[in-house]
């Protein structure tokens, strides 16, 4: 890593981020996939079910589905090797936080943590290449009081800010504009992480707004409550992240998305704190200014304590599956439970590639296609009940409630299933499909390895329009791949993750090897932007809850419409003048440096 004259620092905490997670990849130091020895594909650490097994039908699955070759590998650089750039320095931002006694940092390694978030680039940068800009300096508030004068200090020192949760952002929205010319402050959220309390009368928790997804759900769970909401994220993602990115999480089913969980927050802006005078369920006082912070990817100010509903922990907690004959056949079953309103907790709806990817998951003891491959279930699926292993895919689902509630349900869903030729797959496959869920996210960086460029991204979608979009943005990808010039099998892939009244959640995997190629990444942005492209065409939306940040910035006008964009920067103008929050994520703003206006 390259030197700095000078480290500022005081008070600096010792800090998750920076003691147990990877400076250039997803999750824990110690948990990541590798090839063995012996060629076999197997997960490290003791913190996942699959750690310390073996996966022999992996490797193969890359080879036959990626093109990859372990002869060739496309290592990261080291720490050392990585270039920072030096901080934008500001004498009086310093001074100020010392006497105010604010925790900060400008140590590089801490900047450089708080740099990114998880996109492909955010990866091939970190790995291969540099960070043009990065945050001059790190704050740790420590409460709502911190945050205020921290805000006024940046004001008064002519610095801009952006606040960081679990940066587990998959926008770029943390990343900081290269025009930014102002000491910019990364606030770091981390030692908000308290529940502030519990009302067991009303079912609400109120915390900080740092506070993470696993620990949240921890410390209730010990209390007999859930907040119920779980995004595939929530090892890392933190609650005021949530909020500002309008999450979705995978029982929103039972227990709504987040701003069906949101019913108060404290939010300070430049202009004084926003804070509702009653924490009511519901009220009719003009329009909900919540929902102007939901959303608001941290443009605004900074979320700091929020009140969010809990729930008292199911009864039981049980998984399902399903096997259909064609993804056709999944999406039928999953229109009709919407129409029923029988949906459980969670429900997903995977395509036969991604079926076939998640048999290649499994540890060969219980390969669920292992033994389709060897027994007599094989016969019955695809004998007896006509399935093709080349069509077939899978459904998963988690039923929580009282006893009687979730065998309902489940003898619903049952007789439901058979209307759409669908077969019960049993709980362990629903139940090891949704463990899984955690590992896959370390996949990307295996592939990353040897020359992969991968990434995922969502939709929302009317009903009668989920199956074009999914047949024809994995299509598109995979033509865009072979006419840019990309030698080998293209992953694409996607399931249903979420269903609604009126339409579905559709999550995209898109992949495929860069080897031969000089511009990998140039070409996966014109596969990226041309799907993207593609769903608008088919009448999907930019996104369902990864948010806009900068990545999408480029839809948001064709989305909204002239009136409401001009709506939102009326918002920004009023509330943050100066552009102290100056991410430029969602929209460009007039007489800010990236402003395109
Ligand atoms: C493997 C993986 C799985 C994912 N799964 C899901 C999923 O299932 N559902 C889902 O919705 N998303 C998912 N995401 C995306 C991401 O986790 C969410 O967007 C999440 O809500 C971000 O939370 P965070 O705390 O990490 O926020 P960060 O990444 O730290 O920040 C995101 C944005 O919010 C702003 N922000 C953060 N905290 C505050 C605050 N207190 N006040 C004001 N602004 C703030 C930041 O400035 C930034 O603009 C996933 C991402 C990954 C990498």
């Amino acid at each position: 890593m390259a030197s700095q004259t000078e480290v500022l620092e005081n008070n600096v905490p010792p800090s998750y981020r920076d003691k147990i997670l990877k400076w250039n990849g997803w999750g824990y130091n110690d948990s990541y996939f590798k090839v063995n020895s012996d060629g076999h594909v197997t997960f490290t650490g003791d913190k996942y079910d699959i750690s310390g097994k073996v996966m022999p039908h992996l490797r193969p699955w890359f080879e036959a589905n990626l093109g990859v070759d372990l002869g060739y590998e496309t290592k990261s650089q080291t720490i050392d090797a990585f270039v920072i750039p030096p901080p934008v320095d500001n004498d009086e931002i310093y001074d100020m936080l010392k006497e105010r006694g604010i925790s900060f940092s400008n140590s590089p390694r801490i900047r450089l943590m708080r740099a990114h978030g998880h996109t492909v680039h955010d990866m091939i940068n970190l790995r291969h290449g540099k960070i043009p800009r990065i945050p001059d300096l790190v704050v740790w508030p420590k409460s709502e009081k911190d945050v205020v004068s921290i805000l006024e200090a940046a004001q008064s020192a002519h610095c801009a800010i952006i606040p960081i949760g679990g940066g587990t952002s998959v926008s770029s929205a943390l990343a900081v504009p290269e025009l930014e010319k102002r000491c910019v402050i990364s606030m770091d959220m981390a030692l908000m992480d308290r529940i502030i309390w519990i009302d067991r009368n009303n079912l609400t928790c109120r915390a900080q707004a740092g506070i993470i997804g696993q620990k949240l759900e921890r410390e209730l769970n010990a209390k007999g409550f859930t907040c119920g909401h779980e995004p595939d994220s929530i090892e890392f993602s933190t609650l005021g992240g949530w909020i500002s990115t309008r999450a979705s999480g995978m029982k929103k089913n039972k227990y709504g998305n987040i701003e069906d969980l949101l019913v108060h927050l404290n939010f300070v802006s430049t202009k004084g704190t926003i804070q509702r005078q009653c924490q009511v369920p519901r009220i009719s006082a003009g329009p909900d200014i919540l929902q102007v912070i939901l959303g608001s990817e941290g443009t605004l100010g900074v979320i700091t304590e929020a009140t969010i509903k809990i729930f008292p922990l199911p009864q039981v907690k049980k998984y399902g599956s399903f096997v259909f004959p064609t993804f056709e056949r999944g999406v039928e079953f999953f229109r009709e439970i919407a129409k029923l309103r029988i949906q459980p907790a969670s429900l997903r709806l995977v395509d036969n590639e991604q079926f076939i990817m998640g048999q290649a998951l499994k540890t060969e003891d219980n390969s669920w296609w292992h033994s389709l491959k060897s027994s007599l279930s094989k016969m019955y699926i695809t004998k007896w009940k006509g399935f093709s292993v080349d069509q077939m895919c899978a459904v998963t689902c988690v039923y929580e409630g009282q006893n009687d509630e979730v065998d309902e349900q489940e003898r619903r869903l049952n007789e439901l299933a058979e209307k759409f030729q669908g077969v019960a797959g049993g709980e362990e496959n629903g139940k090891y499909g949704y463990r899984l869920t955690f590992a896959i996210a370390y996949l990307r960086d295996l592939g990353m390895n040897y020359g992969v460029l991968g990434e995922s991204f969502e939709t929302s979608v009317p009903w009668d329009k989920v199956l074009t979009l999914c047949n024809n943005v994995k299509q598109l990808i995979r033509r865009e791949a072979k006419k840019l010039g990309v030698q080998y099998p293209v992953l694409a892939s996607c399931r249903v993750t979420q269903v609604y009244d009126t339409g579905a959640c559709v999550y995209f995997y898109f992949g495929f090897n860069s080897r031969g190629l000089t511009n990998g990444l140039e070409i996966y942005d014109k596969i990226e932007t041309a799907a993207r492209d593609e769903i608008i065409a088919c009448g999907g939306s930019i996104s369902h809850h990864h948010g806009v940040g900068k990545l999408r910035k480029q839809w948001m006008l064709s989305t909204h419409g002239a009136v409401s964009i001009g709506l939102l920067k009326a918002i920004k103008s009023e509330i943050d003048p100066a552009n102290v929050f100056a991410n430029a994520n969602l929209i460009d703003i007039i007489g800010s440096p990236h402003s395109k206006l």
